[in-house]
C-alpha cells in the first residue's frame, strides 16, 4: 500500500541526508522521483544535507498545487514512481492535503522530511497537518544531541549565543553559526524551558555567582 510518511526530528538530526539516501536507492533501481523542497539553505531549487550532497528538487512554493504538479508531469508522459518532500514544514496545510491525495489517488509513496516545531515549541502548520495525515510518522535513528549531552528535542533560535523568543516564525537559518548571527542550536527540552544554550551554560559555569547546571539540571 502506498504511504504518506512524515520522517521528523529537530534540526540537524539527518532529515536530508536520509531523504537523499531514499531517493538515490530508488533511482538505482530505475524508479523515478519527484522532490519537491522550500527554502533550502542551500537556496531555491535545491535538497542539500549538512554531509556535503545536494540535488536539484522543485521549489514548492507558496500557492503551489503539488498534486497538480505531478499529474501534469504524468500526463506529459512523465514517470514517476514516489515523491520526496524536505523542509515540509514550510509546506501549507492544503498542500500536505495534496501530497495526502498523491498517495490516495495516485497511488505513490510520499516521503515527507521535517521539524516539527519552531523556536517557540509551536507545530509548523504544515507539520501539525502532517501529523493529522500520515500513515506513519518515524523519528529519525541518529539523536541530535544537548549540550549536556541528553537527546536534543527542541530547537532554539539564538542570536549572539543567547536564546530568544521573538520573532517571525520562519527565518532560513543554520546551526553553528557565528555569535553574531541569528542562528539555531538544538537543546532537550529541559534547557530549552531555562533558555540555556551552550553559550549561556559556558558563561555560567565561569561566573562565581552561577551554581553548576548539575546543581539545578
Ligand atoms: N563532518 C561530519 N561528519 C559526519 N557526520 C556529519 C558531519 N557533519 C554533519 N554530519 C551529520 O549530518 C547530520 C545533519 O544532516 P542533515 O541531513 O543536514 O540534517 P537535517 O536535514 O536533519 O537538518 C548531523 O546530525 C550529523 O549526524
Ligand atoms: C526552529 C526553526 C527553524 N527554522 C528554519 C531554519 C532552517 O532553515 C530550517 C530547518 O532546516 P533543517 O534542515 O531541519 O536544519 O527551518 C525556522 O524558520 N523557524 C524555526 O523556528
Amino acid at each position: 500500500m502506498p504511504e504518506l510518511v512524515f520522517f521528523s526530528g529537530t534540526m540537524d538530526c539527518g532529515k536530508s541526508t536520509l531523504a537523499l539516501q531514499i531517493g538515490h536507492n530508488r533511482s538505482a533501481r530505475g524508479l523515478q522521483g519527484v522532490i519537491f523542497t522550500r527554502d533550502d539553505r542551500a537556496g531555491q531549487g535545491k535538497l542539500s544535507s549538512r554531509l556535503g550532497l545536494v540535488t536539484d528538487a522543485v521549489e514548492a512554493e507558496e500557492g503551489m498545487d503539488v498534486y497538480a504538479h505531478i499529474v501534469d508531469r504524468v500526463s506529459r508522459g512523465g514517470k514517476v514512481d514516489y515523491v520526496i518532500v524536505d523542509e515540509a514544514q514550510f509546506l501549507a496545510p492544503a498542500q500536505i492535503d495534496q501530497l495526502a491525495r498523491v498517495v490516495d489517488d495516485l497511488g505513490l509513496d510520499v516521503f515527507a522530511f521535517g521539524i516539527t516545531t519552531d523556536f517557540r515549541t509551536k507545530l509548523f502548520p504544515g507539520s501539525q497537518r502532517l501529523m493529522e495525515l500520515a500513515d506513519r510518522i518515524e523519528a529519525l535513528q541518529v539523536e541530535a544531541l544537548c549540550w549536556c549531552g541528553a537527546r536534543a528535542t527542541h530547537n532554539a533560535r539564538t542570536v549572539g549565543g543567547e536564546m530568544v523568543v521573538e520573532g517571525a516564525q520562519v527565518v532560513v537559518g543554520d546551526v553553528n553559526r557565528q555569535a553574531d548571527e541569528v542562528g539555531y542550536e538544538v537543546l532537550c527540552r529541559r534547557h530549552h524551558r531555562r533558555r540555556m544554550t551552550a553559550e549561556t551554560a559556558r558563561a555560567g559555569a565561569l561566573s562565581p555567582d552561577v551554581l553548576p547546571v548539575a546543581a539545578d539540571g
